[in-house]
């Protein structure tokens, strides 16, 4: 996956992960918080996280049994590093849910004075932000007053996160939400030649429409297919018939755009002890 990105999510900017539900996004992003802990000489940021949530529950079982693993892992590198004998990689994840958009941008100001104060040896160097897409899932009809004051917010969202990725050096990363294309109409509007996209065998395309597209530097679409009797080893036995049926999921990461690499893809799993690629 580092490889098909070029060595991963890159800093001063904002990254879309876009895929439809239990594809692996917040696994991605839950990751994401514990590896940016470890020093850049192992690929990470030395940094702490901060992970805004809009969808409920937050997966703190999954996040604590992630942390198990990275620490069992890495407590080494860590500690010849920097870090105390005691360190526990929660402590570096700062989680705060958010239920609007309106609420995500009243607590930039706030953001912004921690970002600039806080005295630390791992300073702050990514905001996930997990879902963009449910924050604007009510309180917006579709009347063009409404889409334009959606679009606004959009706007002022993704500039308020660009100017703190630029001034903090931070990683951002947004996940979304895909809805089904339907034919001509709106939501299959092309960005320049965008490749289509597909999931479980349907064709889909990002929630939020062209003005959300605009506001992000970089996409990754994750998809998934279901594959009845595939025996192979490298494939993902599929969790909910608990790792012994024959059902399995193949999952695929493809870059589908980034202002500083060409659209690439690469097939990844999900197992207990996270995300990681399937080298074929
Ligand atoms: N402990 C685990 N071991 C293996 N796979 C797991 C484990 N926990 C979750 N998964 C897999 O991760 C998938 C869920 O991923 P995730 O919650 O990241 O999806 P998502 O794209 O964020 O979905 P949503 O949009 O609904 O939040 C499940 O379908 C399951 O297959």
């Amino acid at each position: 996956m580092d490889r098909c990105l070029a060595g991963g999510i890159p800093c001063e900017s904002i990254t879309e992960i876009v895929a439809e539900s239990g594809s692996g996004k917040t696994q991605l992003c839950l990751q994401l918080a514990l590896l940016a802990q470890l020093p850049p000489s192992l690929g990470g940021l030395s940094a702490s996280s901060i992970y805004l949530h809009s969808e409920f529950p937050f997966p703190t079982r999954r996040l604590h049994q992630l942390a198990a693993q990275f620490h069992a892992h890495h407590l080494q590198d860590l500690i010849a590093t920097g870090r105390d004998q005691r360190y526990d990689p929660m402590d570096g994840i700062l989680v705060q849910s958010i239920h609007t958009a309106d609420q995500l941008l009243d607590i930039m100001p706030q953001t912004e004075s921690f970002l600039q104060n806080s005295q630390t040896q791992f300073p702050v160097r990514l905001i996930v932000i997990d879902s963009i897409a449910a924050l604007f899932r009510s309180d917006f009809d579709n009347t063009s007053i409404d889409l334009m004051k959606r679009s606004s917010l959009f706007f002022k969202i993704s500039g308020k996160l660009k100017s703190l990725a630029s001034r903090f050096r931070l990683a951002v990363v947004v996940t979304n939400q895909v809805v089904d294309y339907v034919g001509d109409g709106m939501n299959g509007l092309k960005i320049g030649n965008l490749e289509e996209l597909y999931s479980s065998g349907r064709r889909v395309c990002p929630a939020l429409g062209l003005a959300w597209s605009n506001c992000v530097n970089s996409r990754l679409f994750l998809s998934r297919e279901e594959d009845e009797k595939a025996n192979n080893c490298s494939v993902e036995r599929s969790e909910e018939d608990g790792g012994f049926g024959s059902r399995t999921t193949r999952r695929w990461l493809h870059l589908v755009f980034a202002p500083h690499l060409a659209p690439s893809s690469c097939e990844f799993v999900i197992r207990r002890e996270g995300i990681s690629g399937v080298d074929r």
